[in-house]
């Protein structure tokens, strides 16, 4: 006979900003609430946009957080009754939190961690890569790119400053398609220029 026990889960909300993630991720939290399950939220301290202490969709959607500087202090604030664990911005967080979502799963807790897939260069950011890979559950969502309208899986940067990390909204940051999305090579120039015709 098979003893079914309460099963751990890793769900991982990915795609470019703009594409819903935060608000995907505040509809599953406030899913599990209803449920009367125990939750808590965490985000980076470092993301200190619309709010240091709750997650913030760019529509104004917000839902309580505990700002965590790193995996180490995520680790202290963790409630051993949670039952759900929601996480966002999961790509500045470092790879001390893998083995924290391990535990959590192994334990039976379900996670739920949003975050982005690809930097501005269009490259993995962070730990997403990895969490992709050890998710049970991916959803992956699309902004509308802002120069065409098609569906957005990049974020295009708008300004010339920073390195991987630049916190920021749509002051510095658009959806855009692949087509439309341009990475800088520092001369201003397209690197993405389609080829000509006949080439
Ligand atoms: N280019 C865009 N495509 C889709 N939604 C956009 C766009 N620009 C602004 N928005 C707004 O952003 C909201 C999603 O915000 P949010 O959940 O914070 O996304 P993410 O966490 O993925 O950055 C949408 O519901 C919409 O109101
Ligand atoms: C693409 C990209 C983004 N960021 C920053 C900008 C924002 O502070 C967050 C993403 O927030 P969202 O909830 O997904 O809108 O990440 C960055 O630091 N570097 C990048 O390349
Ligand atoms: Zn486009």
């Amino acid at each position: 006979m098979y003893v079914h026990q309460r099963q751990g889960s890793l769900e991982v909300i990915c795609g470019p900003m703009f594409s819903g993630k935060s608000e995907e991720l505040i509809r599953r939290i406030k899913r599990a609430i209803i449920a009367r399950q125990r939750v808590q939220v965490f985000k980076p301290a470092l993301d200190d946009r619309y709010d240091v202490s709750a997650i913030a969709s760019h529509s104004q959607r917000k839902h309580d957080a505990i700002p965590v500087k790193d995996s180490e202090e995520l680790r202290r604030h963790l409630d051993p009754e949670a039952e759900v664990v929601a996480l966002d911005e999961v790509q500045f967080l470092d790879e001390g939190l893998l083995a924290v979502i391990d535990g959590l799963a192994a334990r039976g807790v379900r996670v739920i961690a949003a975050g982005l897939d690809q930097d501005s260069n269009g490259e993995p950011f962070g730990i997403m890569p990895i969490l992709l890979a050890k998710a049970e559950y991916i959803t992956k969502l699309q902004a509308i790119c802002m120069v065409c309208g098609a569906a957005a899986g990049r974020t295009q940067r708008l300004v010339h400053t920073g390195g991987q990390v630049l916190v920021g909204a749509a002051e510095a940051y658009e959806a855009r398609c692949r087509h439309c999305h341009e990475i800088p090579d520092g001369t201003g120039q397209r690197l993405l220029e389609e080829p000509a015709r006949g080439e």
